[in-house]
């Protein structure tokens, strides 16, 4: 046995795999890395160490009497047969190509323990920014290069329960450090757990070389409801509620606006423009209410709909408050019904790409949660906010905006979006279609990498990426924050008295009211387009100024049109189910 040899080929060899009869069973499991001396080719610049991976292992005896075992005598295993199955996944030539052997290795060949050098250099894991865990088995760090996940997207995908929020936050902690800006889309209010410092046993930070940390300084939490609904926000969220155009209107719910509706509002606001330098949705719905056709009731209908979100104010949220670097905005979506999450989703995605483009925010990354709900593919359901998510998942990249897509249902995910992630980080699934969406959107996947992924126990993720060569597992590392995607504990809930109701329902408390700013032009700005590695090295460009000296312009008093009465079941019926659309969940 040649000295630190772990197992010797034998029998029939090929140039993608061969067989290993094991001598160390502590060094050759399911999934560890080996090394074998190539020699076979007579050039001698072809002699290099080749890289394996051992894809399954059995292991047999045919000495032993079947009735000692049933008596559970056999206590000696000694001579019991180990034998893997390698797969070969190459050398790096002296160009960094990865090379595979064309001649096939000789029966006989001893098997080492790959070491680290080799192990990354093979499989490409080069990068060393981010600090995601440990190749699956192995102490060897896997670190990914902020530029690429970022600039090429990436997609976390798994079922329920398997650690798709934690390993987002490990990411998120990940990209915090490296100051990069984000906007979290936080459908679970999850991620306000990253401003709390971790807990965990000390011997997990140390395996993971990491430090207990809250990211507190760095995130700021937003709510498009209200602090009643969700008192743990610091900011509330709100959309411009100012000069609103047609385009802006129809686009947060363009099933409610048919050809006369667009038009009936688009001569209310043509007037309104030459009329007034502001108006608010108050002018539009009185504007509309002077029209003389019975349609206008719809449109009143649907306009005081929108209203009373209490989302549109003309003290708006704006993005280059969101997006800077070192911060992370979250929008908590906690008491905010589906339909509006998405209206706000398509304008808070439409603004953050425009100020991209115009260099008025430092490239970053959008957080996407639940991203089945937001960008869902064709058949299941249809959404405001699938268009700008397919547009940022295409055109992102020139512009230095990347996408991180997080979802539970992969097979739901517009493809479009989906096939744009350049890394994923895969856990456990196990729903046929998932996974048969997930194989569709990896190149040369095999039926391995399908079973392999219902296997996964939590904590590990299945990393492809096009900077690596192969599929690896990596054992997730323990989060520096504090995880707050904890499932609810029924039994202990159901045992635990109902607190008093509050003095006050949640919806009578007002909230601050604001001045009427005047809605100032957009400076003008070349367009921009950023090339790899200008992730980390950002250039911030200064938000256009808030005017402090403003004087609210004098306010229009409608005298309010007739609350709409049906003028018929169809018309009716649209307002309708808007309203309880939009307040399902908030009341
Ligand atoms: N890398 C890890 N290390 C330690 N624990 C982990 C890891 N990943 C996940 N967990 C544990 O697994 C549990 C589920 O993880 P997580 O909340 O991220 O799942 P999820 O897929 O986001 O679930 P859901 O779909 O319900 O939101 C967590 O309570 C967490 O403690």
């Amino acid at each position: 046995m040649v000295r630190g040899s772990v197992g010797v080929i034998f029998g029939e060899t090929g140039t993608f795999e061969f067989k290993v009869m094991v001598f160390d069973s502590s060094k050759v499991y399911r999934g560890a890395y080996v090394k074998v001396w190539h020699d076979a080719s007579s050039d001698e610049k072809d002699h290099t160490w080749v890289l394996g991976q051992v894809m399954a292992i059995k292991r047999y005896s045919d000495s032993f009497s079947i009735e000692e075992a049933m008596k559970g005598q056999r206590a000696d295993k000694s001579d019991d047969k180990i034998v893997a199955e390698v797969v070969i996944i190459g050398s790096r030539d002296e160009t960094g190509m990865l090379r595979a052997p064309v001649i096939p290795f000789s029966p006989g060949s001893p098997i080492f323990a790959a070491d680290e050098g080799l192990t990354r250099s093979v499989l490409g894991l080069t990068g060393n920014e981010m600090n995601i865990g440990m190749l699956e088995g192995t102490n060897i760090k896997v670190q990914l290069s902020v530029n690429s996940l970022v600039q090429k997207h990436c997609s976390i995908l798994a079922k329920t329960g398997s650690g798709k929020s934690y390993t987002a936050s490990v990411l998120l902690e990940e990209l915090l450090d490296h100051n990069i800006p984000m906007l979290i889309l936080d459908p679970h209010s999850e991620y306000s757990s990253l401003k709390v410092e971790g807990e965990g046993s000390s011997e997990d930070f140390a395996r993971f070389g990491v430090k207990p940390k809250g990211y507190g300084n760095s995130i700021k939490v937003y709510t498009p409801a209200s602090k009643a609904i969700n008192p743990d926000a610091d900011e509330l969220f709100r959309l411009n509620g100012m000069n609103l155009t047609v385009r802006d209107l129809t686009s947060i719910f363009p099933d409610n606006f048919s050809t006369t509706h667009t038009g009936i509002l688009y001569e209310a606001i043509q007037k309104l423009r030459v009329e007034m330098e502001t108006y608010t949705i108050e002018d539009i719905i009185f504007e509309v209410g002077n029209d003389k056709s019975k349609a206008k009731w719809n449109v009143i209908n649907v306009l005081e709909q929108i209203r009373d979100t209490n989302i549109l104010s003309p003290n708006p949220t704006s993005i280059t408050e969101l997006f800077q670097k070192g911060k992370a905005a979250v929008i908590d979506f906690k008491g905010v019904a589906p339909e509006l999450q998405s209206m706000i989703v398509a304008s808070l995605c439409s603004s953050l790409f425009e100020a991209r483009k115009l260099n008025q925010i430092p490239p970053g990354m959008l957080v996407v949660e639940e991203a089945h709900n937001y960008a869902p593919e064709k058949g299941f359901s249809k959404t405001s906010s699938t268009d700008i998510l397919r547009t940022i998942a295409s055109e992102g990249r020139k512009f230095g905006l990347g996408m991180m897509v997080i979802s539970q249902r992969p097979a739901r995910v517009d493809k479009n979006v989906l096939s744009q992630c350049g890394t994923q980080v895969i856990m456990k699934v196990t729903n046929p279609n998932d996974l048969k969406a997930i194989s569709k959107g990896l190149e040369g996947v095999t039926s391995y990498v399908e079973e392999e992924l219902m296997r996964l126990p939590p904590g590990v993720a299945m990393l492809v990426s096009n900077e690596i060569e192969r599929p690896v597992l990596v054992d997730i590392r323990i989060r520096k924050s504090k995880h707050g995607g904890e499932s609810v504990n029924v039994l202990k809930a159901a045992r635990t008295p109902t607190p008093p109701p509050p003095e006050f329902a949640a919806n009578q408390i007002p909230e601050p009211v604001t001045p009427t700013p005047v809605r100032r032009p957009v400076p003008a700005v070349n367009t921009v387009e950023i090339h790899e590695h200008d992730v980390l090295d950002i250039p911030v460009v200064d938000s256009p100024g808030q005017d402090t000296n403003f004087t609210p312009p004098p306010k229009r008093q409608p005298s309010r049109p007739p609350r709409v009465e049906a003028t018929n079941g169809e018309e009716s019926e649209g307002g309708g189910k808007l309203f309880k659309k939009l307040f399902r969940a908030n009341r």
